[in-house]
């Protein structure tokens, strides 16, 4: 896992690393541009391309300043510098590299209004006009020129960040951005960059290390870490001869009504794929046929069953409910009933609905709970929220408060554990835009559940591997569907296992 640090801590990590390696800040930033360089040259490989940087006064316009003269070094022929003189304080670094700049052959244009950039050429723009630096949202002169740059629908690609996107807190709908088909970011994505919100700042980002001290990064305090795939396969058990099915455990899935069986069905494919020893489904008596045409290997339960004698449900390592479930009076007494029983349970869909529609059956959740709510869900159990960084503060919250693992689904699907700490999934696409899909991971959480991996573990590794099945399936389709995502299961988890 990656630790995600805030602007702060990240200056500070400048800052060790310059003192640690005996080096000065311009070095630093000289391997920093050599690494966007190395980066973009991936990207825009004909040399004739016009590149058009623009450059503010402090440190990133410092890069941008390197950046093009490691570009003409590179052979790129056609490179302009626009120097963004907007303000009147501008760091040494930025001195040194335009004195640099000047000793070279280089089209200069000092920017004061809109107008000095008429002349720009139609290519790409490097955007380092306004970095991590930042501390407030643009406004006039800076506004404008991003409204400007916008306006151009040329190619944007921003050095470390996109100018007026903050790197951590609230996006507000009313910020200026100089929007970036790509960012090629130092060190550690933002974590902004995880948000919904930033779709209007960036399409892609990509990190480039430029040798900050990794570990002085990760011992920083932060909430924040990125999953990475050594996580999950440093978690995975292979399987040991001589087990069997019992080895594997056996789950519970409570699901589907007449006119949503299939979530059910998914789900339990979810959790037959990922590799559960057993696993049951209770479903209304219609939806038996069904099961036993699609899932022969999955058994079933009758609901009178599960609330019969408490003891019937004993031999079931882990009970998720909720896909496709409904939310009649009879369903409301199900869940009080399963909540009652005091186990801790994978609560999704239609089961989440009714904990957010009644506080007392959320009080009674039992330590050790997984809730995977996609927006929605999370507002209607936790209250509306402006923001989506707002949004994870509450899960945060929460998850401390209920003692539970919450999933809060997204293309970026944030697992927080009982302490508050909130892992960030980057697997998945949006490919996999497509109904079902919250089914077969409820379904697989269950699987690994059942196979003895704790809550937040289970959790964590079905939101990778799920994502990963959507990413392999992705790769020759522009939409996937949700039962062919836990057909890949076994695939996937293949080749996560040491
Ligand atoms: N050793 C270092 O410090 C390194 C810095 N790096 C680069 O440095 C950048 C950060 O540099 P700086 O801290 O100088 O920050 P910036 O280059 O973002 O500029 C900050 C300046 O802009 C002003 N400002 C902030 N918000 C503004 C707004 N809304 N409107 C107008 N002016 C505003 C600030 O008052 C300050 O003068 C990083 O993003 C990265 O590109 C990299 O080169 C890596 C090494
Ligand atoms: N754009 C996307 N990128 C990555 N993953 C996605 C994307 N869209 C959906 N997913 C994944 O699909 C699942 C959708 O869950 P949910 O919204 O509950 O769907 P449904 O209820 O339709 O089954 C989540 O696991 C989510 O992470
Ligand atoms: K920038």
């Amino acid at each position: 896992m990656q630790k995600l640090i805030n602007q702060q801590q990240m200056r500070s990590a400048d800052v060790f690393t310059i003192k640690n390696l005996d080096i000065s800040s311009i070095e630093l930033m000289e391997t920093a541009s050599m690494a966007f360089v190395n980066e973009f040259v991936q990207e825009i490989k004909a040399i004739e391309t016009p590149v058009n940087i623009l450059c503010g006064k402090g440190n990133n316009g410092a890069d941008g300043l390197a950046i093009a003269r490691i570009l003409q070094d590179k052979g790129y022929s056609s490179v302009a510098v626009y120097l963004i003189d907007f303000s009147e304080k501008e760091t040494a670094e930025y001195q040194t590299n335009l004195n640099r700049l000047k000793d070279l052959w280089f089209p200069l244009t000092t920017v004061k209004t809109l107008e000095d950039l008429k002349n720009m050429k139609d290519g790409v723009i490097i955007d380092a006009v306004l970095g991590s630096g930042l501390n407030k949202p643009l406004s006039g002169a800076y506004a404008e020129l991003a409204t400007f740059i916008n306006s151009l629908n040329l190619q944007v690609i921003a050095v470390d960040i996109p100018t007026g996107f903050p790197a951590e807190g609230v996006i507000a709908k009313t910020d200026h951005f100089i929007k970036a088909d790509l960012v090629i970011c130092f060190q550690r994505p933002k974590i902004n960059f995880f948000f919904p919100e930033s779709a209007a700042a960036l399409n892609r980002f990509r990190v480039v290390s430029i040798g900050l001290d990794e570990e002085f990064i990760e011992k920083q305090a932060s909430p924040y870490q990125l999953l990475e795939q050594h996580d999950i396969k440093d978690l995975i058990q292979p399987r040991k001869p001589f087990t069997h099915k019992g080895t594997y455990g056996h789950a519970l899935i409570i699901a589907g009504q007449k006119e949503t069986m299939g979530a059910a069905i998914l789900a339990a494919k979810g959790c037959l794929y990922g590799g559960a020893g057993l696993t049951t489904l209770s479903i209304p008596e219609s939806g038996l046929t069904a099961l036993n045409t699609t899932l022969p290997e999955v058994m079933y339960l009758d609901r009178k069953e599960l609330t019969s004698t408490a003891s019937v449900l004993d031999k079931f390592k882990i009970i998720a409910i909720g896909p496709g479930l409904g939310t009649d009076a009879a369903i409301i007494e199900l869940l009080k009933s399963l909540l009652m029983l005091k186990r801790p349970l994978i609560i999704d869909a239609d089961a989440l609905h009714l904990l957010g529609n009644d506080e007392s059956l959320m009080k009674q959740l039992t330590e050790g709970s997984v809730l995977t709510p996609h927006m929605k869900e999370f507002d209607h159990l936790f209250g509306a929220h402006e923001s989506w960084w707002a949004r994870l503060e509450t899960a945060r919250e929460k998850a401390v408060e209920l003692k539970c693992v919450i999933v809060l689904k997204n293309q970026y699907t944030f697992i927080i554990d009982q302490q508050g700490k909130v892992r960030i999934n980057p697997t998945g696409n949006p490919a996999m835009g497509q109904g079902g899909m919250g089914d077969v991971l409820t379904g697989l959480i269950a699987s690994l559940a059942a196979q003895g991996y704790k809550a937040i573990e289970a959790a964590y590794a079905a939101c990778f591997i799920h994502g990963t099945s959507g990413d392999l399936l992705a790769v020759t389709r522009v939409s996937v569907k949700a039962s062919a995502v836990a057909e890949h299961l076994p695939e996937v988890v293949k080749g996560l296992t040491r």
